[in-house]
């Protein structure tokens, strides 16, 4: 207990964003299951979760090696009730009563591959794991982390539909870590406390498809052409960066930990009531014609994505940017609409 109350605050200092969510959690306890929660993303991800006192169960859900993992986090003297399920027959143990399901099954790029490199792998994995969805836990809220996300959260749409379960306001793209780094690289090139920054990163989550919207920055800046250039350039690429320097070893997975706890979080409290919790994702929309998903600000409540938002006035880089990326999101939305449906 001593050891807890010293680990407590250290974290909430480390995490200060993920610190103000922790503290004003509402009361009520969810129950959280996780899929893909021995990889690399999974296991901070299920630490991060342990952490959350608007946790009361966590199920932690693989097809290999969860029970060393659970058995481990479970010994955290948190609230949240720790059940490590291993392979298919164990997935409706998992998922019976879930309120949120976060997805982070699934094979990571090496470099040199593109996200949609890894369509042939993922886009099946999550069919598999929206079928149980549908049938285990057809009301929970299901956040989507496994790439490609621009054509997953359509192969997870199109299964629900399938399954006559889906509601729109249910389901989620994560690309919080866009926002996460948008925020960290413009705090840094403008030398401001990076926890007053933030930026709305909207479309999707790849390459091009990525586009921050930093004429839309709290607090408001102002950024020569090569600066704005380079910020959306890293922003973009900042998945290919960790890849690079991972060589091999696989994305990004400390920071999305981070990242989809973050938006876990606002979820939950989104769940328990509060009104205040808008948070960039990717969805079904109509903000953009003829783009059937898009991630822009949502915001969150008691039945999930209660408001899909507008993009606000885009500055002329960032409306030349939105044509830019049309193309590849369609592209992207459509591989996975007909990947569910053949
Ligand atoms: N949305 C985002 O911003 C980000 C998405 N990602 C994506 O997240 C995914 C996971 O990345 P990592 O954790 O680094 O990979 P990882 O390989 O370390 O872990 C993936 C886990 O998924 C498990 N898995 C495979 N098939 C499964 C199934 N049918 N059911 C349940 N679990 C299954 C594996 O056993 C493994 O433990 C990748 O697709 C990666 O591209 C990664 C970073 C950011
Ligand atoms: O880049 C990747 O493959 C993983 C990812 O989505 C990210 O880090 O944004």
């Amino acid at each position: 207990m001593a050891f807890l109350k010293q680990i407590l605050p250290a974290l909430r200092q480390a995490v200060p964003p993920l610190q103000r969510s922790m503290s004003s959690a509402a009361d009520q306890k969810r129950k959280v299951a996780i899929l893909g929660a021995g990889g690399g993303i999974g296991q901070p991800l299920g630490l991060l979760m342990k952490l959350n006192p608007a946790v009361g169960k966590l199920a932690l859900y693989d097809v290999a090696g969860t029970a060393g993992v659970a058995a481990d986090i479970s010994h955290i003297n948190t609230t949240a009730e720790t059940t490590g399920h291993t392979g298919p027959e164990e997935l409706e143990a998992a998922l019976t009563g879930a309120d949120v399901i976060i997805i982070p099954a699934g094979v990571p790029r090496k470099p040199g591959m593109t996200r949609d490199d890894l369509f042939n792998i993922n886009a099946g994995i999550v069919k598999t794991l929206a079928e149980a969805i549908a049938k285990y836990s057809p009301s929970a809220m299901v956040t989507v982390i496994s790439n490609p996300v621009n054509s997953t959260v359509p192969i997870a749409a199109e299964t629900f539909k399938k399954a006559g379960t889906f509601d729109p306001k249910r389901l989620f793209g994560v690309t919080t870590l866009d926002v996460v780094r948008a925020r960290t690289f413009l705090a840094a090139k403008k030398g401001l406390d990076v926890q007053s920054v933030d930026v709305p990163v909207v479309g999707g989550h790849a390459g091009v498809t990525i586009l921050p919207l930093f004429s839309q920055a709290t607090p408001s800046v102002t950024l020569t052409d090569e600066e704005l250039e380079a910020l959306t350039k890293r922003t973009q690429d900042g998945g290919t960066e960790v890849v690079q320097a991972k060589a091999g070893k696989g994305s990004a997975t400390l920071s999305m930990a981070y990242a989809g706890a973050l938006f876990a979080d606002a979820v939950l409290k989104g769940l328990n009531g509060a009104t205040d919790q808008v948070q960039c994702a990717y969805v079904e929309s109509s903000v953009v014609p003829g783009l059937q998903y898009f991630s822009s600000k949502v915001r969150l409540g008691p039945s999930g994505a209660e408001e899909v938002m507008g993009l606000g006035t885009l500055s002329a880089y960032e409306q030349k940017g939105l044509e830019a990326l049309k193309a590849e999101l369609k592209a992207s939305i459509d591989k996975g609409v007909s990947f569910a449906n053949q």
